[in-house]
């Protein structure tokens, strides 16, 4: 029973992994007439924009003994395992062509039942017809009919006997451009428990490959036949030729119902698609395209004799040997690699700015460009920066009143708000530890002394936000921000290999901490250093708080900034012409 295949032995692999499944799966365009039914539903199953912003569905796929394999749903509620499917099983199993889709296994334990092949990334031919970014000449085109021929003259020849449902979706490309014949066989596993409607546009539209003798049928074989088979082939070339989904008509605007009807009724002329030769490369072409979908079964030629016939109009049309046809294939699917490489690519540079961006986040750009480089970032001394604290006054009681998540939504409200008056200045958040909250301005890059201006604007606009912002869960609640600024000397530098964080170390740190902790609700506690720098600017309004004990540093005089004066009206200067 080397067939029976364990659903957890199926890898479905991380979402990154699954990601690049997605990518490499087969597209079902949403924006085809039909109301497709997508049986396959699953977590590997994506839908994204294509180029033209169409949506598109992917086939399920899935990692088995390494290999991505193509995952087919089931849709029985219980599987009967007897003689007559395990030889059919075995037959399929043991096919061998390049043109014919290789079984890989089964699933049949519930609830995860489904048919495992060979993965084709192309998705089927349809995809690839209906893919105007695929140039197809003709010469690749008779290699598209050629290969379905070659295909199915195998099964023909062989235990399968005949397809049944032989039609552009079921025909699938492969990373080369071999197309492949899927889906055939293995009916009593793919008849489902819940049929489709038989008069839904779907179950119309599949019914366009369909030769008129069975399409009358009551009880059609899900087998089919191979003149059948024959004919649905004709259908299939007929949008190879035009490129216009299955049964195009020119000039004429007909449901797949409608069209049905008209091929069953079986009156002459025989309701057929578009086929005038000089669509066609050759006149043969036409020819032969119609005799395969002759009314009367007989008249329409076997696999066998099709695989001379296409190649020998291939040959007169002069439109090239073997080996053009070849470097015609490898051509395309050069293009098709350089697409990929320029998608990977692509994907690549993201990931690599989201985890720069991130760096970005965590590090000063300055610093974060150098660790990119790869160059390590020494700790320097910085002669005069300024630091800011702040801190909630009244954090703990608020908390211990509140939900862990409440607390959560607070601190991002408060946090996405202060990060934005924050980048109006030139200043580098360094860290927030739960309330509180540290800046620092004059590194990595120094500013001379604008350092202290920086920190003391922010500090009025983030004192001026904090009045605006509403706890969400208590909204008459006044948040009370404590703030301390201090002014000196700091080390820095990035510490930490798994997590590198920019610290900031050495006394200044410390002070401006105290100076935020001996602070006051809704005020701006400013140290001797800092007052001094800003009075430089003459534009800041401090009123001395006195002298205040600080642990370790003894008695200390600090003030209170209490805002900054508007800037002076200044008369526009008197230009005299010369
Ligand atoms: N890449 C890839 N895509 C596939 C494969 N099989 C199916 N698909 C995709 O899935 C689409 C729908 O395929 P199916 O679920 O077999 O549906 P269908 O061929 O329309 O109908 P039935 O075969 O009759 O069930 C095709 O048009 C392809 O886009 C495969 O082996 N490889
Ligand atoms: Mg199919």
């Amino acid at each position: 029973m080397n067939w029976k295949v364990k659903w957890e032995d199926i890898l479905f692999g991380s979402p990154g992994k699954n990601k690049k499944l997605e990518r490499q799966g087969s597209r079902m365009s949403l924006n085809r007439k039909n109301s497709y039914n997508s049986s396959c539903s699953g977590d590997t199953i994506a839908a994204h924009l294509s180029n033209d912003g169409n949506r598109q569905l992917f086939t399920k796929t899935g990692y088995y003994k390494g290999a991505i394999v193509a995952i087919k749903l089931i849709n029985k509620s219980n599987i009967t395992i007897h003689k007559p499917l395990l030889m059919e099983i075995k037959r399929i199993k043991d096919l061998q062509n390049d043109h014919i889709v290789r079984f890989v296994g089964s699933c049949i334990d519930p609830p995860h039942q489904c048919i495992i092949t060979e993965y084709c990334p192309k998705g089927s031919l349809q995809d690839v017809l209906e893919n105007e970014e695929i140039k197809l000449d003709w010469m690749f085109r008779y290699s598209i009919m050629q290969d379905i021929v070659r295909g199915m003259a195998y099964l023909h020849s062989g235990e399968v006997r005949s397809h049944g449902n032989l039609k552009s979706t079921n025909c699938v490309v492969d990373s080369r451009f071999v197309v492949k014949i899927t889906d055939f066989g293995l009916h009593q596993l793919r008849t489902q428990d819940d049929p489709m409607d038989e008069e839904s546009f779907a179950a119309h539209q599949r019914k366009l490959w369909s030769a008129p003798e069975l399409v009358r049928m009551a009880h059609r074989p899900p087998e089919g036949t191979q003149k059948g088979d024959v004919y649905s082939f004709a259908i299939i070339c007929q949008e190879i030729v035009y490129r216009n989904g299955v049964f195009y008509l020119q000039n004429f605007d007909i449901s797949p119902q409608e069209i049905g009807e008209k091929v069953r009724n079986g009156m002459k002329p025989y309701f057929r698609p578009t086929m005038e030769a000089f669509d066609c490369p050759c006149d043969e072409l036409a020819g032969v395209i119609k005799r395969c979908w002759a009314e009367d079964p007989v008249d329409r030629p076997d696999f066998q004799t099709l695989k001379g016939q296409i190649r020998k109009l291939n040959r007169d049309g002069d439109k090239g040997n073997i080996l053009d046809n070849l470097l015609s294939r490898m051509e395309q699917y050069a293009n098709n690699l350089e697409a990929l490489v320029a998608e990977r690519t692509s994907d690549y540079l993201e990931e690599k700015r989201k985890a720069e961006d991130l760096l970005y986040n965590m590090l000063p750009r300055s610093v974060a460009t150098q660790l990119i480089r790869g160059e390590s970032v020494m700790a320097e001394t910085y002669e005069s920066v300024t630091i800011y604290f702040s801190d909630i006054c009244g954090f703990t009681a608020l908390s211990a009143e509140s939900t862990a998540m409440q607390v959560v939504d607070l601190l991002n409200d408060l946090y996405t708000a202060f990060d934005t008056v924050v980048s109006r200045f030139d200043v580098y958040k360094v860290e927030t530890i739960g309330d509180a909250y540290m800046v620092v301005s004059g590194l990595p890059m120094r500013n001379g002394n604008l350092h202290a201006r920086e920190i003391a604007r922010m500090s009025i606009a983030l004192l001026r936000e904090t009045k605006t912002i509403k706890v969400r869960h208590k909204p008459d609640y006044k948040l009370k921000l404590r703030i301390g600024i201090h002014s000196g000397s700091v080390c820095a530098g990035v510490v930490g290999l798994k997590m590198p964080r920019y610290c900031l170390f050495g006394d200044t740190v410390n002070t401006a901490s105290r100076m935020e902790s001996n602070g006051e609700p809704l005020k701006i506690h400013v140290s001797p250093f800092t007052k001094t720098i800003l009075d430089n600017f003459g534009v800041f309004q401090l009123e001395l708080r006195g002298g205040v004990e600080m642990k370790g540093k003894g008695m200390i005089t600090t003030y209170w900034l209490l805002g900054e004066n508007p800037p002076e009206y200044q008369p526009p200067a008197n230009h005299s012409i010369l």
